[in-house]
């Protein structure tokens, strides 16, 4: 909920196309690749359909397309009436991720081309070519029902969150709350947390339902974790700085969308308090809106900080009522997400136009900010990860947050982050760093 302005536009560079060896044991997306390489004039729809009716030979349906009279031409489909027309069309590889499909390594990843976005439905097309999986139908119906009339309730007293972006004071496009477990968490997170540089006033105790709710939503995230550590990760292990201990949910961010322009804008959730590889359960009552992810993009040269970033395109993730969305540990470093202004939405019989999402995070003990770097202006730094540069892409940092505090200006605060295996802070070993003047060269 941090971050909810959309990012300046780069400028964009193609990425060279894969080279794939012919290979009748390839994957239909590889071969449409090679088919693609061959006819860059065609769509891939077009190539998809000549490729099937070749029964997967590539030779023959390259054949077919050579000897065809217009190959330019678009060829559609007879009878390809599906929301969905093909994930086959968003075919390329990916170089720059810790992930990969376990089970088919030669299996080329299937990505949204640029300014195109592909829409998932299915949990399974979901879990192959998103960092999330998704439960529909999470709660029995009549708690999601209650939950979301008591929710809309609450939402009520929301606010828009406020911060300083440069020299503006800006409001988010959606209203928000946010709920701790007990009394003292909350004491705690009025007076020692920094959201965006400043403290938060209205800070909630979970209600029972929000309650009962959460050690649902702890056990089916941990039972994702682990299926999704066994079949999607490399060796079938955690990642490196992922928590091997299981996910405790302490805490909830209530976002109300209260009709289709509200929405929240590409970002990637802060990490500061739930540290590296964090996981999220995201829960959506109310009217269906699309979760859109994006892939970021390990720019080619450091000459230009981030020229790569909007490569590809975005996938949109459909959210009905009571679906619980799992953003695994490869989530926050190395993809975007966003919640787009809708043009149209189905109301729903309870809510409206309105939509209610939780999402329940694990703050972990070790990252409150009584013990994390504090800069010069003395307040607790925030943790953040290279995405901008190709040199030392995926670090973490810690730097000054204060220049988010409207009124205040931030220091030159950076400090490289240490973690352990587990993704616990390795303090001494940032204390040395900064004895030997390598905390400071951001
Ligand atoms: O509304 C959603 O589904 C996502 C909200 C979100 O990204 C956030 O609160 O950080
Ligand atoms: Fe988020």
């Amino acid at each position: 909920m941090e971050a909810f302005l959309a990012r300046k536009k780069r400028r964009l560079t193609p990425e060279p196309e894969p080279v794939h060896d012919n290979n009748d044991d390839e994957p239909t997306e590889v071969k449409l690749a090679m088919l693609s390489s061959l006819h860059p004039a065609l769509e891939q729809e077009t190539l998809l359909d000549v490729l099937l009716a070749h029964d997967g030979s590539v030779s023959a349906a390259s054949a077919s397309l050579t000897s065809t009279t217009s190959p330019a031409k678009k060829q559609r489909p007879s009878g390809a009436m599906c929301a969905q027309t093909s994930l086959k069309h968003f075919a390329v590889a990916s170089p720059n991720s810790s992930v990969v499909a376990a089970r088919s390594p030669k299996k080329a990843r299937l990505m949204s081309k640029k300014g195109s976005t592909l829409h998932l439905y299915s949990p399974e097309d979901i879990a192959e070519h998103t960092p999330c999986t998704i439960i529909h139908n999470f709660l029995p119906a009549d708690l999601a029902d209650a939950l979301l009339l008591e929710l809309l309730e609450e939402s009520k007293t929301f606010e828009k969150i406020t911060f300083k972006l440069f020299d503006t004071v800006v409001s988010s496009p959606h209203t928000s709350g946010f709920f701790v477990g007990t009394a003292a968490e909350q004491d705690s997170q009025r007076h020692e947390y920094l959201y965006n540089g400043a403290r938060l006033t209205d800070v909630r105790t979970l209600t029972p339902m929000l309650d009962a709710v959460k050690a649902r939503v702890r056990d089916a995230v941990n039972e994702e974790i682990q299926t999704r550590i066994r079949t999607r990760y490399p060796g079938g292990k955690k990642l490196k700085h992922q928590s091997p201990r299981p996910w405790s949910p302490n805490a909830a961010f209530v976002n109300c969308y209260a009709g289709p322009q509200q929405s929240v804008g590409w970002h990637s959730d802060q990490l500061t308090y739930l540290g590296p590889r964090a996981v999220i359960g995201s829960l959506s009552l109310g009217v269906a809106r699309e979760f859109r992810v994006r892939r970021v993009v390990c720019p080619k040269d450091d000459g230009d900080a981030g020229a790569d970033a909007d490569l590809g395109g975005q996938i949109a993730i459909h959210l009905p009522h009571n679906s619980l969305l799992i953003m695994h540990a490869e989530m926050q470093e190395e993809w975007k997400h966003s919640v787009a202004p809708a043009q149209v939405i189905d109301p729903h019989p309870l809510a409206g136009s309105k939509r209610i999402n939780i999402t329940y995070r694990d703050y972990r003990p070790e990252f409150h900010p009584r013990f994390t770097p504090r800069c010069k202006c003395g307040v607790p730094g925030v943790l953040r990860v290279v995405q901008k540069k190709r040199e030392n892409w995926g670090r973490y940092f810690w730097m000054c947050h204060a220049s988010n505090v409207p009124g205040k200006e931030g220091c030159n605060f950076f400090l490289w982050a240490e973690f352990d295996e587990d993704g616990s802070p390795v303090w001494e070993r940032m204390k040395s760093a900064v004895r030997s003047g390598n905390g400071n060269d951001g």
